[in-house]
């Protein structure tokens, strides 16, 4: 299992100009109730996943846990457990299956996870959320009729009759309710006075930002989950499946807040993600626009923008941008009022398994797709010069 999936929450801008450090944000699931070990447990440990999953078999559900890896990725490992582990009580499994995966963390990443666990219990255990509702997924309430109709749907025609795509590989769309909106303001507000209140110091989304909140430490995991696998991954599969967008199973949840007193921009980087969210939530604003400037696989990261890729974005309060993680971009100051972004980095634990076996894999950078055409072009001309000098020498006798 790729360590994306557990905690690693920074932005990836460490080699782009006009940057900032690499930070850790917060990543996924919050704390696991940690009970004693039970026998039954210990003497499976040795027992080895399956190779391939059990298709049959319907896995149970973790979200309710309170658990320091995403619940999918619980629901998704279910499947490759031994058989005889599958009719065991949920705990038991649970047990095994967090095992294998802080196996697979070096040890630096495992005190890491470990480290943030705790913190996370103790905001949980101390701060009182606000409205509550927020903290379950109540899709009537949270997102635009237009928007459900097309994930119900389900399709490409419906979700395009819904979304611009002003840029290739930048879509927007209405999204979310203005009363939701202004619910997760406030509830954002909220915790943010707690925070001063005690005294807490809390871990912003990364390094980038001196502001922000990390909506996944203060309880919001469960439903952002549900928010990205029921909401994000249908739209995904059909826009950026070259990059796991079918296969989203953990995310990184946070706010972004600019203007007086807050953070001015943000610079140039690319995302910690295959799938990135950014949601205007409000308020008024000037300036802040996002800025794309093509998309770019780890060895391009750094070359030069065609004019094509070039591409600004004014957001307005409610409406969603949705792009690749490696899509480069940033945002520009926010010149007066205060502007706020819920941010969902979406990842694929199985996007970024294969990309490390298979070289060829991004198709989708701006910069490889110009390298092929450019190769392409080379061979054609080398074959027709080969052929004249055939044809000539023929003529010549
Ligand atoms: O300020 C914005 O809207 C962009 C935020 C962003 O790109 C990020 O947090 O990764
Ligand atoms: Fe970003």
């Amino acid at each position: 299992m790729s360590s994306g999936q557990g905690e690693s929450g920074g932005r990836q801008e460490g080699q782009l100009p006009a940057s900032g450090s690499v930070v850790t944000g917060g990543g996924n699931g919050v704390v696991f109730s940690g009970e004693s070990i039970r026998p039954a447990v210990v003497s499976l440990s040795n027992q080895r996943l399956r190779l391939n999953p059990n298709k049959e078999h319907k896995p149970d559900t973790y979200d309710d846990l309170q658990l320091d890896f995403s619940p999918s990725i619980f629901s998704s490992l279910e499947r490759y457990l031994p058989p005889s582990m599958l009719g065991m009580p949920r705990d038991d499994k649970v047990k095994f299956m967090r095992e294998i995966l802080l196996k697979y963390l070096p040890h630096g990443e495992r005190n890491r996870v470990q480290k943030h666990r705790e913190y996370r219990q103790k905001i949980i255990s101390s701060y009182q959320p606000l409205h509550r509702e927020l903290y379950t997924m109540h899709p009537a309430t949270t997102f635009v009729p237009s928007f459900l109709k097309a994930i119900s749907d389900n399709t490409e025609e419906s979700f395009r009759s819904i979304m611009s795509e002003p840029s290739p590989g930048v879509f927007t769309f209405e999204m979310l309710q203005p009363r939701f909106c202004e619910l997760l303001l406030a509830e954002v507000e909220n915790f943010e006075k707690w925070v001063n209140d005690a005294k807490f110091r809390i871990m912003r989304p990364n390094t980038m930002n001196r502001y922000g909140a990390v909506l996944d430490d203060f309880g919001l995991e469960t439903m952002l989950d549900k928010f990205m696998e029921g909401f994000i991954r249908p739209i995904s599969r059909v826009f950026f499946s070259e990059v796991g967008g079918s296969t989203l199973d953990s995310h990184h949840g946070f706010i972004v807040e600019y203007g007086n007193n807050r953070d001015v921009d943000l610079g140039f980087h690319v995302d910690d993600s295959e799938v990135t969210l950014n949601v205007c939530l409000g308020k008024q604003f000037s300036g802040g626009e996002l800025f794309f400037r093509g998309t770019r696989c780890d060895k391009h990261v750094n070359t030069g923008t065609q004019s094509e890729e070039t591409f600004d974005y004014s957001h307005v309060p409610g409406q969603a941008v949705l792009h690749r993680g490696r899509h480069r971009h940033g945002a520009r100051a926010t010149t007066s009022g205060h502007r706020i972004n819920l941010l969902l980095w979406c990842r694929s634990s199985v996007f970024r398994e294969m990309k490390k076996y298979q070289k060829d894999f991004s198709g989708w950078c701006g910069e490889c797709q110009r390298e092929k055409k450019e190769r392409q072009r080379t061979s054609i001309a080398a074959t027709k010069l080969v052929k004249s000098f055939f044809l000539l020498k023929k003529i010549n006798g």
